[in-house]
């Protein structure tokens, strides 16, 4: 596809993209074949093995967890694709570190626990790995985000946050309304993290989902490990989802930065009834106290104008939203209600059902991959991440999600729990591009390559 076809087929604006060359847009296919190790095959490190082994140009050659169940179940999948058994690394909790020294590794799929991906990023920049792609987030504290950033820069390494919602049909679709000036200029984005987690960070210690309220030592897969955050941490645990593809809307580390931000969280209740609910008054996690409130609302105030609402929303019944709202000058998206308004276009004061808009801005990786993609997780947008990673690491480009966006979008975490902590104050955010912002140029999904 040249220039003039995709533009047409975005619906974009010319202007949007004058100052990206031409080589960068339509860069041609990679056809080499790349080794790539993991590490972590839990509940989401298995839907990545899946999507890897579908691939003819990754040659899966480790995996490693210390979890004996977590491992069967990756075997199925590895025997069900009819590709080689892997090495597996296991045993103890730095097995990783020896898969890292194996020869010829080009990229490495973290999907482990929170805490441990700041080590294992740094780690495997260590051991000369040039592609990382992370689950999210970088780490936990602000001092992790800057560890990371300045390991990836001292050795040229592309972090890459595996942030799948940014590939989302909808949310890209959306993002090429705003591209092509649709909303007019941005003023203000809304999204989150609007889930109900509770069978996620409550189950029986068998199962991942429910059927239980244990957690800690006595719960499976995030039980484990992520509840234990909602007992210690009280801010936006998990701000990727709405942010990432916001971020993308209004170019941030790309022409715009965060400046601010502020937090405010609810009492916390939804935990402690769901054990109350579901094991009893008398089951020892009723004793537990969360820190963390049932909603934690951030806001974000951006160098070019815009402000930004971030609601984290995981511990209350509810279906599944992440709430966006994108807003500008002219008109506006919203996922709730499924409806868009056009001022001049849409009638006058009322909404338009959201699908036709967003057929018709479909976006070329969706029209190119849709096929590809089904099947996938998360309705198909896991597809899109792993495919963006990989077709990256092939062609030794940067990845289109970096070092200093995965860097921005995790450190709402500490400092919202700082903002909460110091009684809602407002927060000065740091610049992980130390300046670059200002001449850095958009990359992110920019055709339909990847
Ligand atoms: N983007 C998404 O849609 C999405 C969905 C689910 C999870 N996630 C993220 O993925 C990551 C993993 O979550 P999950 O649901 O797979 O959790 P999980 O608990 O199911 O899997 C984590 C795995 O890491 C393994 N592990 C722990 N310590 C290890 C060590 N020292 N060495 C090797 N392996 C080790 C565990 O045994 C487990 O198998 C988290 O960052 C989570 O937030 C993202």
């Amino acid at each position: 596809m040249n220039r003039r076809q995709f533009v047409r087929n975005a619906g974009l604006t010319t202007a949007a993209f004058a100052a990206i060359p031409d080589q960068t847009i339509f860069a041609s296919q990679a056809d080499e074949k790349i080794k790539v190790v993991m590490i972590g095959v839990g509940m989401r490190g298995q839907n990545h093995l899946d999507l890897l082994l579908k691939r003819n140009d990754v040659d899966l050659i480790a995996i490693c967890d210390v979890d004996d169940k977590m491992l069967q179940m990756s075997k199925a999948i590895i025997a069900k694709s009819g590709k080689p058994m892997p090495k597996i690394f296991t045993g103890d909790e730095n097995a990783w570190k020896k898969m890292l020294e194996l020869k010829g590794i080009k990229a490495v799929i973290i999907a482990t626990p929170w805490e441990l991906h700041k080590p294992m990023i740094i780690s495997a920049i260590d051991a000369g790995i040039k592609y990382i792609g992370t689950e999210v987030a970088l780490g936990i504290n602000l001092q992790d985000h800057w560890d990371v950033v300045h390991a990836a820069e001292k050795s040229d390494a592309h972090v890459m946050m595996l942030e799948n919602v940014c590939y989302r049909r909808d949310v890209l679709a959306a993002l090429s309304m705003v591209r092509a000036g649709i909303f007019g200029e941005m003023i203000h984005l809304q999204g989150g993290y609007q889930h109900d987690l509770r069978e996620v960070k409550f189950n029986d210690g068998i199962n991942p989902y429910g059927n239980g309220v244990e957690f800690g030592e006595k719960g499976f897969s995030e039980a484990k490990w992520r509840t234990n955050h909602s007992v210690h941490r009280n801010g936006d645990l998990y701000p990727t989802h709405g942010v990432g593809p916001i971020a993308q809307c209004i170019n941030i580390n790309r022409g715009n930065r965060f400046l601010k931000l502020n937090s405010f969280a609810t009492k916390s209740r939804g935990l402690h009834n769901y054990i109350v609910e579901k094991g009893g008054a008398t089951h020892p996690n009723a004793k537990v106290n969360f820190r963390l409130g049932d909603i934690v609302t951030t806001t974000l105030d951006c160098a070019n104008g815009e402000t930004i609402i971030l609601q984290h929303d995981t511990n209350l019944p509810r279906p599944y939203s992440l709430g966006f709202r994108f807003q500008g000058t002219k008109g506006l998206w919203m996922d709730v209600n499924k409806s868009i308004y056009v001022e001049g276009v849409s009638k006058p004061h009322a909404w338009d059902s959201a699908k036709e808009w967003l057929d018709k801005y479909d976006h070329p990786l969706w029209k190119k991959y849709g096929n590809d993609a089904q099947g996938a997780g998360h309705g198909g947008m896991d597809f899109f991440v792993i495919h963006a990673f990989i077709e990256a690491a092939k062609r030794n480009e940067p990845t289109p999600l970096d070092v200093y966006d995965a860097a921005a979008w995790s450190a709402i975490t500490p400092l919202s729990e700082q903002s909460i902590e110091m009684g809602n104050e407002t927060i000065d955010f740091p610049d992980f591009t130390g300046g670059k912002w200002m001449s850095r140029k958009p990359i992110f999904a920019l055709n339909d390559d990847y």
